[in-house]
């Protein structure tokens, strides 16, 4: 259930406002796209950022990882590690975690997220707290992040992409909710005729065309070889349909394998099952309907999408 949002006596904010602009607290606010709209000095300085209404916070790891400032990333592939960490931020309503920054600083970062997709972050330098237990945490955190991650796209796995699904399921919050299960079409044909390799370039593209079309709060997982589940909350059925049509415009165009051949024999293309969800059904029964409709998109010709009553 929502309650009325509080209103701050005249005054007030203005003092928040002041505050925080004075506090060694790190604070950001980002809206529903993952737009930094807001950042404290504290913030601004600790990830060498200046919001100016368009940076996101992709583009800011982005710019920490190109420029090794910031937050402390340790990758070879950023875009990578940025779709592994998108399938934990912003999923639930508060979470809280440590990052270390470039710097060698430490921080414990909070987030808290409303309904409509805005995102506090609220973090506190822990430095010099005890290190006693650290690294022992840090492998945990890492495990339990490996635990739940598909290696090949980084998008959730399976197990992880059912637990979200049972989470959301069980929120009064994000209704209506859709889901849709995703299938290359053909991508047998793939795998046999231009090798393995080019296969899994397949994927991990799709893998991105996914990401690039959802909103923070979606889910996404691969469930199977060439399957995928993606996880729409506070969504109804035709909104769904608009956003699963503008991904196959964008899947049609992709062109992920290079080569001299033929440039249309370059793409690929995705049928989808497309369901809403009913209050009181299990994640089972909601996946099943879904696998349903995905095998009739196939039966009916793939390359499109098929939406089950
Ligand atoms: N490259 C690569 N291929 C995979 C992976 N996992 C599964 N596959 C392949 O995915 C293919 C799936 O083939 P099918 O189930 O026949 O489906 P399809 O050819 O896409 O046909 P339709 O789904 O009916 O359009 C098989 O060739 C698997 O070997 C993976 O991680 N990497």
């Amino acid at each position: 259930m929502t309650t009325a949002p509080a209103r701050l006596p005249s005054g007030l904010a203005e003092t928040l406002l002041e505050l925080q602009e004075q506090s060694p607290l790190l604070v950001a606010l980002f809206d529903a796209r993952d737009v930094l709209c807001h950042a404290n000095p504290a913030f601004r300085e600790a990830y060498c950022v200046e919001p100016d209404g368009l940076l996101t916070w992709a583009d800011m790891m982005r710019d920490n990882h190109a420029h090794g400032r910031g937050a402390l990333i340790e990758t070879e592939d950023i875009e990578a590690w940025i779709s592994a960490v998108s399938n934990r931020r912003g999923k639930l309503p508060y979470r809280a975690f440590e990052v270390d920054l470039c710097d060698g600083r430490w921080l414990w970062v909070t987030e808290t997220v409303q309904a409509q997709g805005w995102m506090l972050l609220v973090a506190s330098d822990i430095t010099n707290l005890r290190q006693d237990n650290r690294s022992l945490r840090l492998a945990h955190v890492r495990a339990l992040a490996a635990a739940q991650t598909d290696p090949l796209t980084g998008l959730s796995n399976r197990r992880h992409g059912m637990q979200m699904l049972q989470d959301v399921l069980s929120r009064s919050e994000p209704w209506p909710l859709c889901i849709a299960v995703l299938d290359l079409d053909h991508f047998k044909a793939i795998n046999d005729g231009l090798g393995h390799a080019a296969g899994d370039r397949v994927l991990c593209d799709f893998a991105r065309q996914l990401q690039a079309s959802i909103r923070r709060e979606d889910g996404c997982a691969r469930i199977g070889g060439e399957e995928f589940l993606l996880i729409l909350p506070a969504t109804g059925a035709p909104q769904a349909q608009a956003i699963m049509e503008r991904l196959q415009d964008r899947v049609r165009k992709a062109r992920p394998l290079e080569g001299p051949a033929d440039p249309a024999s370059r793409g690929y293309t995705c049928s989808i099952g497309l369901t809403q969800a009913i209050w009181g059904e299990s994640a089972n029964t909601l996946l099943a309907r879904a696998d349903t409709a995905l095998y009739q998109a196939k039966a009916e010709g793939r390359d499109r999408i098929f939406l089950a009553d």
